[in-house]
């Protein structure tokens, strides 16, 4: 189906920096602003909702690739990442706080995902659980501690509907995602997204390493129950995090 000359399908680009390693953002507005934290940047391919760019650290090539929203397309561009030779990602997106220790510009590095989507479904059964990849998980982590930024580290929860979070008296009586909510916070869950299900199990399937951080826009649970918060749209903490882990991955595997 592919060889190495062949541009994938939807990502619309081949290896030619020979890189390992991808930093996913699902916002295609993002990429660029990450890889200026790269060394010479430089833009690579854009169709769809995949923008490329890539950039140096400590000498390797990495690539700063958008995923979009949401599973589906996620999934696509592991897979043709997998395709042309990429085997470390890192998605770096947003979150909404759902434990009341989560506060919005707060950082979390989801260290697995309830499945509570499609798109991990069509890969394995749900009872496999959607795990990170403990290197790139511990890079993250070790990351956020030295950078002294605030950080949690846990369970997400993965949906294919924002709105079915935000809007939920919208949706059916015992609808499915509003109704295991509560449950989900009891349990410890942190936050709540829409990709890192698809993007840990596609890698898992793939043996692909794959890790996750995400900036804490804000917590609705907390100004539920008349707790403060702040908003931050503000992804600097987020994207230094996600970048020095890359570096600390890539002198991990040299010394392999
Ligand atoms: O900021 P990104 O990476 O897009 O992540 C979050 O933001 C989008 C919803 O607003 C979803 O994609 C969700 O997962
Ligand atoms: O509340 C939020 C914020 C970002 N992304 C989500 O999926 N939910």
């Amino acid at each position: 189906m592919y060889n190495e000359h062949q541009k994938p399908y939807h990502i619309g680009f081949i290896n030619e920096a020979g890189a390992r390693y991808a930093i996913l953002p699902g916002d295609p507005g993002r990429v660029e602003k990450i890889a200026a934290h790269l060394a010479n940047p430089r833009f690579v391919a854009q169709n769809r909702e995949y923008t490329t760019w890539v950039g140096e650290i400590e000498g390797e090539p990495v690539y700063v690739m958008s995923t979009g929203m949401g599973g589906p397309s996620a999934a696509i561009g592991i897979e043709e990442l997998h395709q042309i030779g990429v085997d470390t990602v890192i998605r770096i997106g947003t979150c909404g706080g759902m434990a009341l220790p989560v506060k919005g510009g707060d950082l979390v590095v989801a260290t697995g995902a309830i499945r509570m989507e499609g798109t991990s479904k069509e890969y394995v059964p749900v009872e496999f659980p959607a795990i990170a990849h403990l290197d790139v998980t511990n890079a993250l982590v070790n990351s956020a501690k030295e950078l002294g930024h605030t950080y949690h580290a846990g369970v997400v929860q993965c949906k294919d509907s924002f709105y079915g979070q935000h809007s939920p008296e919208r949706m059916p009586a015992g609808y499915e995602l509003m109704s295991k909510w509560d449950a989900w916070i009891k349990a410890g869950c942190l936050a709540s997204e829409m990709e890192s299900a698809a993007v840990f199990i596609v890698s898992q399937i793939l043996g692909m390493r794959a890790g996750c951080v995400l900036n804490v826009l804000w917590n609705q649970e907390r100004r539920k129950q008349g707790l403060s918060d702040s908003e931050s749209q503000d992804m600097t903490a987020a994207i230094d995090v996600s970048v020095e882990a890359i570096r600390k991955l890539i002198l991990a595997d040299r010394e392999k």
